[in-house]
């Protein structure tokens, strides 16, 4: 049993599957786990409305299946089995669960609701190791589940009643066998096949051993992969054990029981790397010493390469392509965007690696979050920030040293041009102009709902975003408050690049966009004004110019809205604004107090701030 040794404990047991599927005694008996077969009476009766998720309902049902079994064979024929295996598939489309068809209108109701959708099915499993004291049936029961997601083409009538005639829909849940002419209905599998069959096999594999070789608590954490746990590879465990070994003698034991050299990197159980152990072990195979791998660092010397991949990968539309025609194959992919079949190939797995891709025997596909976030016309595309992170961020940063060394922004090493304003540099070239506007919108879009209910802004008639670039901001605002008017201010290059960012479809009224510096020229009047991620790009003597502009535009009750990332008051939290501030722009970052402090000077009082949770937080204050 080299390939699964955990199976090999299960020889001297006297194991019974109580299912009558033949599918899954094929699928057991294949690997050569000897069982007997005694079906579960239990009647499929469950309240399904009863579950909050359909997954529930078919380990219930696995769990009532298995009892059922123990209990008559313990108490009937006196006969305790050691281990029984009872398992439940059901098929889950649109929050409904679909078993076996009664009849061939059945049948047909549940295939014409499955044709051209994506579904899920769930198979429960049950493992209850069974023991008898005083005469009493003792039970520990183990259970889990597995999901796999199956896509059918559209299903025409003549197709779809060809093969209810067939009697293949009958005895399966939702109406069909994919291990047959199903098969023929069906445009992808994501996830174990054989579960769709009736039993997955591997996830039952990785919970035996789970149970029969438990990893030292203090040395080693799980892996967490989804809710499966981890053991790296089933032919890493010892088969060296006396087949007496009983799952009692394991439960909970203190001996490591894996081989010399194995890596588990580490997961706690909330999803936190913690720092791995490599388990040393002497000559009779116990750990005992162990070398801690410090993972934090690791991932940190990795994570050029990691956000070089995304950049790349972004650059390339490769998610883009996959939002469009999924799954698909590194060549097909290489051949569309025109690289190398190699190198896409490398690309892709260290996309999936990342848990931007799903890996799946039929190509890759996207994960809902790349879809949202990473395709350029996701809902909230941040494909806009990663390519100026990329063009823009990057050669910035590959001159840290200089920068630390001298203390300033490195433009004229990465771009051979001086810093000597900002945002020249953006609006130089039409395509750096399209690339900083892009990516602004895509951080305002991202954050532009939380920043525009921070407060109850209600109280505004009239706001005005000053350096409101595409108007991200100022459209939520007059969405979220039908009776606010927003004007967008911001530099004449800006504006007039501003039409490709407006919405689809206008369900406010327009927003205005005035043309101006508001460094020079005099703002527009408003009872808001709103600086969204301006104050941390300038010195404070361009922001004292601002602000005192600001204060004076201002009448009494009118209010200033700062969106920024709040820092912490020691300064070192979030990391990810504390490392914003090495490209070294003549402004700095700030925390609460020192934005209070700030405003404070310039006759702003009743200053609020609410962290947001998003990348911007919000500082509003009265005048
Ligand atoms: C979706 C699908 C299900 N099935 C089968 C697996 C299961 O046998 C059946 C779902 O019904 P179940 O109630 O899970 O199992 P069963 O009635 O066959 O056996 P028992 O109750 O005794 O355990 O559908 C396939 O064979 N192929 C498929 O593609």
């Amino acid at each position: 049993m080299a390939l699964s040794p955990v199976l090999g404990k299960l020889v001297s047991k006297r194991v019974v599957l109580a299912s009558a599927s033949p599918r899954r005694q094929e699928i057991l008996t294949n690997v050569g786990l000897r069982f007997e077969v005694v079906p579960s009476w239990f009647k499929e009766t469950l309240e399904k409305s009863s579950f909050a998720a359909p997954y529930e309902y078919a380990v219930e049902t696995a769990k009532q299946k298995a009892l059922e079994v123990a209990n008559r064979m313990h108490v009937k024929h006196l006969r305790t089995p050691d281990i029984v295996i009872g398992a439940d598939t059901i098929v889950s489309v649109d929050e409904q669960i679909l078993e076996k068809p009664v009849d061939k209108q059945d049948a047909y109701r549940m295939l014409s609701r499955l044709s051209g959708k994506e579904h899920s099915v769930f198979t429960g499993v049950v493992i209850i190791h069974c023991s008898s004291k005083d005469n009493q049936l003792e039970t520990e029961i183990t259970d889990f589940y597995e999901e796999t997601k199956v896509k059918f083409s559209d299903l025409s009538e003549e197709l779809l009643w060809e093969y209810i005639h067939s009697g293949e829909p009958m005895d399966k849940a939702g109406g069909y066998g994919i291990q047959a002419l199903g098969g023929m209905l069906v445009e992808y599998v994501h996830g174990d096949f054989l579960n769709v069959v009736g039993f997955p096999l591997n996830h039952f594999c990785k919970k035996l051993a789970e149970l029969y070789y438990p990893p030292l608590k203090h040395t080693i954490q799980h892996i967490k992969h989804d809710s499966i746990p981890s053991v790296d590879t089933f032919e890493s465990l010892s088969d060296g054990e006396s087949e007496s070994s009983s799952f009692k003698e394991h439960k909970g034991a203190s001996k490591l029981d894996s081989p010399s050299g194995v890596i588990y990197n580490s997961e706690n159980s909330s999803g936190v790397r913690t720092d791995s152990v490599i388990p040393l072990e002497n000559q009779n195979g116990v750990s005992d010493n162990a070398t801690k791998v410090p993972s934090k660092i690791l991932d940190l010397m990795d994570g050029f390469r990691a956000s070089k991949a995304l950049f790349v990968a972004s650059k390339l539309k490769i998610f883009d392509h996959l939002k469009k025609k999924s799954p698909q194959k590194a060549a097909d992919i290489a051949n569309e965007v025109g690289t190398s079949v190699c190198g896409t190939e490398r690309l892709l797995d260290a996309c999936a690696a990342l848990g931007l891709l799903e890996k799946t025997p039929q190509g890759y596909r996207n994960t809902d979050s790349t879809n949202t976030y990473l395709a350029s016309d996701g809902e909230f595309s941040l494909h806009g920030y990663i390519i100026h992170s990329n063009d823009h961020l990057w050669p910035l940063f590959t001159h840290l040293e200089s920068a630390v060394k001298e203390g300033s922004r490195q433009n004229h090493r990465a771009f051979g041009k001086k810093t000597e304003d900002l945002f020249n540099d953006y609006y130089q070239s039409q395509e750096v102009k399209q690339r900083f506007m892009a990516a602004m919108h895509s951080i305002a879009h991202l954050t532009a709902r939380d920043v525009a209910t921070a407060f109850d802004l209600s109280e505004f008639k009239t706001a005005c975003d000053l350096g409101g670039c595409t108007g991200a901001l100022a459209h939520e605002l007059m969405r979220i408050y039908p009776n606010m008017k927003v004007t967008v201010f911001d530099l004449p290059e800006a504006i007039a690049n501003t039409s490709c960012f407006q919405p689809s479809e206008q369900c406010t009224a327009p927003v205005t966009f005035v043309s101006g510096d508001f460094f020079t020229d005099d703002l527009p009047e408003a009872d808001l004004y709103i600086l969204s991620r301006v104050l941390h790009d300038w010195p404070d003597e361009k922001i004292h110019v601002l602000l005192k502009k600001i204060s004076t535009a201002c009448k009494p009750g009118s209010a200033l809205l700062v969106a920024e990332s709040v820092l912490d008051e020691q300064k070192t939290h979030p990391p990810r604004v504390v490392l914003q501030s090495l490209s070294m722009t003549e402004g700095k970052q700030r925390s609460g107090s020192e934005y209070k402090q700030l405003l404070e000077k310039y006759g702003f009082t009743n200053t609020q701030i609410k962290i947001t949770g998003n990348l911007l937080d919000a500082v509003l204050c009265f005048k």
